[in-house]
């Protein structure tokens, strides 16, 4: 019986996502979403992709910035805060958000400890799974502090981070935070943001697939757009176009069609999701009528 062997990668673009939290299902959705189809066997990290040259990866999210800057990892979707911390921002291409991901990474203490500002904790216990970026924000409030503040002791945990203080490791912990369910559960509190951050698609400076790479890029693009927008159509008297148009401009721009009746246009644009309501209100009070919402599923822009 011949051994298993790791599929044959080498004419394929390699796209990383991550393989578990967070991020998983999404990015999982996402790839749905641009047409990219393929079969993941049980325990398996790498699946060929049956309708492109490309082999989906399964990596740890935290491992996803490194594997793009240095190795042959031609896309990715990891989180802002990891390219930082894995010091990639100078090696990878941040290409696009993607729309999910979104939290803080914040400085935490003991409500009970009533510490209540970052500065409260320098030359203190640190415990967080993001050593470089807590290193880089307590260095400097060191630096404004001077040398009797002490130096801030950072140690690293992979996950679980809240509990650290609970169990006697940590003054302070620095870690994400969404809800803020987590760490109240936990009894802390936030005291300071080092960044806000969220999910984004990465790509490879050095890819050997630069078309391809563009063109799911462009996919990846057109599936959050399709989400942001909705194709709003009107009909409206032409002399009162200008500021239909000012109301709502569109993307580019409107695209205007004569109607039958004399003096009056039709009218399709695209506007935000977040912003519908109001401008049918303005549309209307300019006197267009037919106002429509279409939903849009999927686009190229
Ligand atoms: N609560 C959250 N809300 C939004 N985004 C988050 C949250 N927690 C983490 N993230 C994002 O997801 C990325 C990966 O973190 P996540 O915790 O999902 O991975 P993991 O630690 O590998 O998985 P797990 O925690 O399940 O072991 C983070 O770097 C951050 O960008
Ligand atoms: O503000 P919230 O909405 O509660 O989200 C924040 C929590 O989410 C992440 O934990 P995760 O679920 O990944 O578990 P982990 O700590 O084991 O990584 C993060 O590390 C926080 O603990
Ligand atoms: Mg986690």
């Amino acid at each position: 019986m011949s051994a298993p062997s790791m599929p044959d990668t080498s004419d394929r673009l390699i796209f990383a996502i991550p393989k578990k939290g967070r991020l998983y299902e999404k990015s999982l959705n996402l790839l749905e979403n641009i047409g990219v189809q393929f079969y993941r066997k049980p325990r398996h990290d790498i699946a060929l992709v049956s309708n492109l040259p490309v082999a989906i990866v399964f990596l740890p999210a935290a491992d996803i910035a490194k594997y793009v800057a240095e190795g042959n990892v031609d896309l990715g979707i990891t989180g802002i805060d990891i390219i930082q911390e894995s010091q990639c921002e100078d090696r990878v291409q941040q290409l696009l958000k993607v729309g999910f991901g979104k939290c803080k990474l914040q400085v935490q203490a003991p409500v009970a400890s009533g510490v209540s500002s970052s500065e409260e904790l320098v030359g203190k216990r640190i415990v967080t799974s993001f050593p470089h970026l807590t290193a880089k924000h307590f260095n400097e409030l060191e630096k404004a502090l001077g040398k009797e503040a002490g130096s801030t002791r950072i140690q690293f945990v992979s996950g679980s981070v809240e509990a650290a203080c609970g169990l006697g490791l940590a003054d302070g912990i620095v870690d994400l935070v969404e809800s803020g369910e987590t760490m109240k559960a936990a009894g802390l509190w936030a005291i300071d943001t080092i960044i806000p951050t969220e999910s984004i698609l990465i790509g490879n400076q050095k890819t050997r697939f630069p078309e391809l790479a563009e063109k799911l890029r462009a996919r990846v693009e057109g599936v959050i757009t399709a989400k942001k927008y909705v194709l709003c159509q009107y009909n409206i008297h032409r002399d009162s176009l200008p500021a239909a148009q000012k109301v709502a401009p569109g993307r580019q721009s409107p695209t205007v069609t004569s109607l039958e009746q004399s003096g009056w246009v039709g009218v399709s644009v695209m506007i935000e999701r977040n912003e519908v309501a109001d401008k049918m209100d303005q549309l209307k009070s300019l006197g267009a009528t037919d106002i429509l919402i279409l939903q849009i599923s999927n686009c190229r822009v």
